[in-house]
């Protein structure tokens, strides 16, 4: 396959406008050390080194080829350097099949309070002690290879949304000279790789820029960042419409943070290949089943005498073995097995989800209808 940017740009344009809704969408495998990933691929995110309330090979039945760590919260706790003492994330997890890990500059803005964006990197007091920690492209890169992440992901300025032209244009720059840093400060090895996150809030000549300056870095992968940050459905995709085909085709496209079943077709429409969402795990947690006929959500009342599962022809142990009216009865009561047969539910939802999308791709079939 030729990647997209050996055409003239104004090729480039008719190649992007040529793809027809079904015509971006692609199934296939990436090959990394620690297995395969068949994409379209849904990352369960185990921000503190465990998906919550799951049991790593409780997840890996679900179907999850790799799931989603995060640098910033395993920095602080319990620290690069003691999970690479102790053998790695992998060992420390019991989990041997691939881990991609955040590069942590989103955590940092969305969770510490006080924090001072440096050319250098970003300065942070801990949300947890208020200890003062500095992230930059090289100390993210070193943390994710400490702990082993067989997808490493650059170091990048999430820019906010809504950003004025400016503003999205100077943090797209910042985030092209971070990920030189972060690509020079990459301890490259056969089966791992680095992800370049390309910037620009919704201006396609800065979405463009941001894809020329990483291709020319020559990642192993490409995510979209800026989106998933409260612009909505509607505007993501008016970015998705384009912003693909400006990565190289034959390389895996990752959108951070998406999301619920209907944004994940969507974008796989549009040519993505890699998803990372808390929704099925935070909402399990909270109640909230995502089911065929719909979401679910236990606590409602008219569950409380329900002796029927949440879905008859679902696999998991939620459905296999227990009622609406139990897990109604344990979400109500705070149970922790509550907690655990709704996310174990939901991600064998979300998985299921993957794999007849997979399997719709390779039919060549069409694919909007299903959710
Ligand atoms: C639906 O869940 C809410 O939406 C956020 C997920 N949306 C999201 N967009 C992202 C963008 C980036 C990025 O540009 N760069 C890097 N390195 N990582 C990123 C991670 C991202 N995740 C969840 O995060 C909060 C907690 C804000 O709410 C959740
Ligand atoms: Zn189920």
């Amino acid at each position: 396959e030729v990647s997209i940017t050996k055409f003239p740009a104004d090729e480039r344009k008719i190649i992007a406008k040529a793809h027809d809704k079904y015509k971006k969408a692609r199934a296939g495998i990436i090959n990394t050390r620690h297995g395969q990933i068949h994409t379209p691929a849904f990352m369960p995110v185990g921000t503190k080194g465990t998906v919550k309330a799951m049991l790593p090979e409780s997840v890996q039945t679900t179907g999850a080829d790799i799931i989603l760590g995060n640098t910033y919260h395993l920095m602080l706790q319990p620290g690069a350097k003691r999970v690479f003492k102790l053998g790695g994330l992998h060992k420390f997890m019991n989990w041997s099949k691939p881990l991609l890990t955040d590069s942590g500059g989103f955590q940092v803005m969305s969770l510490s309070k006080l924090r001072k964006i440096t050319e250098e990197g970003v300065i942070f007091n801990s949300h947890i002690d208020g200890s003062k920690f500095m992230l930059s492209p090289e100390s993210s890169t070193e943390i994710q290879y400490l702990l082993g992440s067989t997808i490493t992901m650059a170091f990048d300025e999430c820019t906010p949304y809504p950003s004025t032209y400016e503003q999205a244009k100077s943090s797209m720059e910042l985030t092209s000279r971070w990920a030189k840093r972060s690509r020079k400060a990459f301890y490259s090895r056969d089966g791992y790789g680095q992800f370049g996150i390309i910037q620009g809030s919704i201006y396609n000549d800065l979405r463009l820029k941001s894809a020329l300056d990483l291709i020319e870095l020559d990642f192993e992968g490409y995510a979209i960042g800026g989106l998933a940050v409260g612009e909505g459905q509607e505007l993501m995709f008016k970015v998705l419409d384009y912003a693909p085909d400006l990565l190289p085709i034959n390389k895996p496209r990752y959108l951070m943070g998406v999301g619920k079943p209907a944004d994940i077709i969507g974008a796989v429409q549009r040519g993505i290949d890699m998803f990372d969402c808390v929704i099925p795990t935070r909402s399990g947690r909270n109640g909230q089943a995502f089911t065929k006929y719909g979401v679910v959500n236990i606590r409602n009342s008219k569950y409380k005498e329900d002796n029927t599962p949440l879905e008859e022809d679902c696999l998991c142990p939620a459905c296999k073995n227990y009622t609406k009216a139990y897990l109604h009865y344990l979400v109500k009561v705070k149970e922790i097995l509550g907690a655990m047969l709704m996310t174990w539910h939901n991600l064998m939802y979300f998985q299921k989800l993957m794999l007849r999308i997979r399997e719709y791709i390779a039919q060549g079939k069409d694919f909007d209808f299903i959710s």
